[in-house]
């Protein structure tokens, strides 16, 4: 038995055949100090409803109910992995709800919504598959109600997409990811995770990655925003004049108070919003 009362996950894994599928993004965590170390990046989750993305076998998901979250509601594409799931439910009766689905189909704030209805916050925990991690944290930072469903967001990426999602001006990882991230939200990194800490283990270092939602973020549309972000940064190293041409080039600039010869990754969060504003 592991510390929690249920079985290790190596036996877990063994007894319900859950070999890892690359094609999911399957990179299992089987250490439940980690997993704990992950929860407790989340802040404190008493009473809280934590919104999952592939539990897969469940070491998150245990770490996150016996820290104390009043209720984790985990979305899950792999089938096989729903047995398994089901086990850590009778062991925390009433406080894990298993979607079996698909996270790029599941609409987030409504479910949020139906959870709120018994109180406390919302937080986002994931160790998320690599192949749309970036896909859904874009849509998490970019709905339309704000302030959003989530009090915070902790989740696990590539290092070099954390990176990016934390980058500031001048930096060669600052792009779209860093201009949403940071208009929105206030994103640091809590801590790498190594390679071999993983089953099967990736090529790459991860990090986990804690956002929480900026109470008054400056007024933008998202899609002007994500329009200059992508022209801008479409072509980095030409100044503005040239890689906005198509939104308006100099002209706009100058509406926004913007240097033409400027390149896009000198520009700060605000400059951008100046710019989306001008479009
Ligand atoms: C990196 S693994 C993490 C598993 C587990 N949370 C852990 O930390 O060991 C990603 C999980 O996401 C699941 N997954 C992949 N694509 C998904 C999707 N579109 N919707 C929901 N879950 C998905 C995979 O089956 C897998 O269980």
């Amino acid at each position: 038995m592991s510390i929690d009362g249920l079985p290790p996950l190596r036996t877990v894994i063994e007894r319900h055949g859950l070999q890892a599928k690359k094609a999911l993004g399957q990179n299992f965590l089987l250490d439940l100090n980690l997993t704990g170390k992950i929860a407790r990046a989340a802040g404190d989750l008493t009473g809280a409803t934590v919104i999952e993305v592939g539990p897969g076998p469940g070491g998150l998901t245990r770490a996150l109910l016996s820290h104390g979250a009043g209720r984790v509601i985990a979305i899950e594409r792999d089938e096989r992995c729903l047995a398994a799931l089901a086990e850590v439910s009778d062991h925390y009766p009433g406080r894990l709800e298993i979607i079996a689905g698909d996270a790029l189909k599941t609409d987030f704030a409504a479910l949020a919504k139906k959870a709120h209805q018994g109180g406390g916050s919302v937080k986002i925990v994931a160790n998320l598959p690599y192949n749309i991690g970036t896909e859904l944290l874009i849509r998490w930072l970019t709905v339309a109600e704000w302030p959003p469903f989530y009090a915070s967001m902790t989740l696990m990426f590539q290092r070099e997409v954390a990176e990016r999602i934390v980058a500031r001006p001048g930096s060669d990882a600052y792009g779209r990811l860093g201009v949403l991230a940071g208009w929105r939200t206030e994103a640091r990194i809590a801590f790498d995770v190594p390679p071999q800490a993983f089953t099967p283990p990736p090529k790459v270092t991860s990090s986990v990655v804690h956002l929480v939602p900026r109470a008054s973020p400056l007024p933008a549309e998202v899609k002007k925003l994500s329009r200059v972000t992508e022209a801008a940064f479409g072509q980095r190293r030409k100044m503005l004049r040239q890689s906005v041409k198509s939104l308006g080039g100099e002209a706009l600039l100058t509406r926004a108070g913007i240097d033409p010869t400027r390149r896009a990754e000198t520009l700060d969060v605000d400059e951008f919003v100046r710019l989306a504003n001008a479009v």
